[in-house]
């Protein structure tokens, strides 16, 4: 293996920074993993919402898969925005018998309401790439897309995450509870135990990109060789951070700060960023 870790991230962009490629990429550095990207789509979106987008083609999208895992392997991957059946299909081929740990942000929407996924994909994911994740982390809405059923409570997302891992075939779920009321908490089941990651919500706009950032960090730490369970609550420190010391930038729901963490225990920088 290589000295340094590295991750790879598949997804679609961000000019605005806060999610997507971008966000990832931030995160793997603040990490210290070596980050890579594979574009699917470009996006034209800000913290207001999605403008436009352009799906890249499939025989690009495999180009530029082919150029990374051909020359610097990577210890973990992440699949954000994979928007079309055929990118989906593209990428399961190139991922299945890999040994590599695999994290799946089935990105679906966006917080603004805007799409990501055309409708056919919604219920394609669920055959083609959740069977080869390692994690998948589903906020409430796609996880009720990827059961078929709804999701109220943290009981819900307890069976939700059992359904992702016993019946779809994914290795662990967490289901995000950051779209529930009350504390935000995720449920992660690893196909043996259930382990909740509780913390209070902060009262904040700025949130766009949540999803993106603690998947990416999950990605990161198992790409250093940590277990699924330590990678998911090093994550969910990495996003809280991120959330509790805003940047305060853009018009509608802000980025969050991926270098919140850095922040811990330096009174004077945490006050100026409150
Ligand atoms: N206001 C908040 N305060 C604290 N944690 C939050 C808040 N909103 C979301 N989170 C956390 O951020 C992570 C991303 O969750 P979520 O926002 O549900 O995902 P997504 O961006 O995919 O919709 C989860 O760990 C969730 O608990
Ligand atoms: C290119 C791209 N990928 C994913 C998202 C969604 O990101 P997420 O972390 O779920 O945060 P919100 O956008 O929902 O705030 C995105 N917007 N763009």
């Amino acid at each position: 293996m290589d000295k340094v870790a590295s991750a790879l991230t598949i997804a679609g962009t961000d000019p605005s920074g806060g999610a997507g490629i971008q966000a990832d990429l931030k995160v793997f550095q603040e990490q210290q993993v070596y980050g890579m990207s594979v574009i699917t789509s470009v996006v034209a979106q800000n913290t207001l919402g999605v403008q436009d987008v352009q799906h890249l083609s499939i025989d690009f999208i495999e180009k530029q898969l082919d150029a990374v895992l051909t020359d610097i392997q990577p210890q973990a991957i992440k699949t954000g925005m994979i928007a079309t059946v055929d990118m989906m299909k593209l990428i399961a081929n190139k991922l299945t018998n890999s040994d590599i740990p695999y994290v799946i942000d089935p990105v679906m929407v966006a917080k603004s309401g805007d799409s990501l996924m055309d409708e056919t994909s919604r219920q394609v994911i669920r055959n083609t790439l959740i069977p080869l994740a390692t994690v998948v982390t589903p906020n409430i809405p796609e996880a009720e897309i990827l059961v078929g059923f709804e999701i109220h409570h943290n009981q819900d997302a307890e069976k939700a995450a059992k359904v992702i891992v016993d019946d779809l075939g994914a290795k662990a779920a967490v289901v995000k509870g950051g779209h529930l009321e009350g504390e935000a908490v995720d449920v992660l089941y690893d196909g043996v135990d259930l382990h909740y990651l509780k913390v209070d919500r902060f009262d904040t706009k700025h949130t766009h990109g949540t999803g993106c950032t603690f998947s990416a960090a999950i990605t990161a730490e198992l790409a250093k060789g940590k277990s699924v369970k330590d990678a998911v609550v090093i994550g969910k420190d990495f996003i809280t951070d991120a959330i509790q010391y805003p940047l305060e930038l853009g018009n509608g729901h802000g980025p969050t700060n991926h270098w919140g963490y850095r922040l811990k225990g330096l009174p004077g920088q945490r006050e100026a960023n409150k």
